[in-house]
């Protein structure tokens, strides 16, 4: 059966509107995971509630942890977490989740009883074998080299070599528990360019608001210190990747948007869409109220390296088929084993509505023209979804399938979409 399919609103007037946008995936995921794995019980506020975020919660609980939820709304959550003895013995769904599939099974590492991981289809497509071969080196016990396996610790830790160029989440995974090794660990990257690396500079200043001591002044090399992760009171930042669309709105109809809560520093990558979108032609100013990026009546098309920011990619894309001149995307050749592969996926999607577009080795090129609408296919890909959305801002007729995939990171998104194009303040 297909999934159903949603009309992309098209704007028919300059959107003004403020949106507020619910917590980083990336930031939510690694604060519940270090306060399973602390000292004693901790607090994370304003966390996200989505599909990757309750995902992460259910194996965390599954491995022995209390996570009380307290203040819930529709999309954010205060958790108390009361860390438990890792216990295995369980089995662990990480959906389509890259943080939960990377990130718990260092974690599971930890038991002495046997964890069993499996995920959605496609998740059984993702790289996983740097990871579980680093964790074999380590000591544990590990079945396979993909989705599904099976971990059984305890792993002692130590020094370990791995190949982080498919992913940066490999290496997150190991640094998020390594504290809890007997040895810690020294991991060396060891193979082409780490994508993402604003998300190892978040693993590694999260791991020191824990308490953990971590040294990475030598490139490629990271070395976590053994002892106690420190249970703390963390409030979770606004999720600065979901804002893409919404800032891209005001570029495509000439409108504003702004994005109240825009942290004056950040590790998220999402926070360079001020520069990508600048250089697109947006204006894009802090105010009292918040980051507002407003339109200017001109997309120009970019040359653009995304590897450090690689999942604004789809965004970028989508916004580039709405410019006036053509755009070169590169180094984001592994996100052909994101939640889709999202080259090939981008070029389909965008030249089904008459686009004109077409994968290099590590990137994109496209030549904006005139679109039709048409089916805009997502995927399981909550970034496709999105950036079906943005396109059909300006090109009527575009049905996005499956809108509710949003609900990996923002379950909120179609009448956050709705609010915005009515104006919501
Ligand atoms: O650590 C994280 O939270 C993430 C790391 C990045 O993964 P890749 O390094 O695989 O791009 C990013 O694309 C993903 O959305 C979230
Ligand atoms: C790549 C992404 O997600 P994941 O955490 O599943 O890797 C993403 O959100 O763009």
């Amino acid at each position: 059966m297909s999934a159903p399919l949603w009309p992309a609103p098209t704007a028919t007037e300059p959107v003004r509107a403020t949106v507020a946008l619910p917590g980083s995936k990336s930031v939510t995921n690694r604060a519940l995971l270090l306060a399973a794995l602390a000292e004693g019980p901790g607090t994370v506020r304003r966390a996200l509630r989505s599909r990757d975020a309750d995902l992460m919660v259910d194996a965390l609980r599954a491995l022995g942890a209390t996570m009380i939820p307290s203040d819930e709304s529709a999309s954010a959550v205060d958790w108390a977490i009361t860390p438990g003895p890792v216990t295995g013995g369980a089995r662990i769904d990480v959906g389509l989740a890259g943080t939960v599939m990377r990130f718990v099974p260092s974690m599971a590492a930890l038991a002495a009883d046997e964890v069993f991981f499996d995920g959605d289809p496609h998740a059984r497509k993702r790289p996983m074998g740097p990871i579980l071969h680093a964790l074999r080196a380590l000591g544990a016990e590990v079945s396979g080299d993909a989705l599904p396996f099976t971990i059984k610790g305890p792993l002692t830790g130590g020094e370990v070599r791995l190949d982080a160029s498919g992913s940066s989440q490999f290496l997150s995974g190991l640094l998020l528990t390594a504290a809890r090794f007997a040895k810690g660990v020294t991991v060396r990257h060891d193979g082409p360019p780490i994508p993402s690396q604003p998300h190892i500079r978040m693993t590694v200043q999260m791991l020191r608001e824990f308490g953990v001591v971590v040294d990475d002044s030598e490139p490629d090399v990271w070395r976590v210190e053994p002892g106690p992760i420190g249970a703390r009171d963390f409030t979770v930042e606004p999720d600065l990747s979901n804002a893409a669309p919404f800032l891209c709105a005001a570029m495509v109809t000439g409108g504003t948007v702004t994005v109240p809560g825009w942290p004056a520093h950040t590790t998220q990558p999402g926070d360079q869409l001020r520069t990508l979108l600048a250089d697109m032609g947006a204006s894009v100013e802090h105010t009292p109220d918040g980051l507002a990026v407003t339109g200017t009546g001109r997309i120009a098309g970019i040359e653009a390296d995304l590897r450090d920011v690689a999942e604004l990619t789809p965004t970028i894309a989508a916004l580039a088929t709405l410019a006036d001149s053509p755009s070169r995307i590169g180094g984001v050749a592994h996100i052909r084993g994101h939640e889709t592969d999202r080259l090939a996926a981008l070029v389909a999607e965008i030249n089904g509505l008459g686009g004109d577009a077409n994968e290099t080795e590590d990137g994109l090129e496209i030549r904006p023209r005139p679109l039709s609408g048409g089916v805009f296919h997502s995927y399981a890909d909550h970034r496709m979804a999105t950036a079906g959305a943005v396109i059909g801002l300006a090109v009527p007729g575009v049905e996005v399938e499956d809108i509710a995939t949003t609900g990996k990171t923002l379950p909120e998104f179609a009448s956050m979409w709705a609010d915005m194009l009515r104006g919501a303040r």
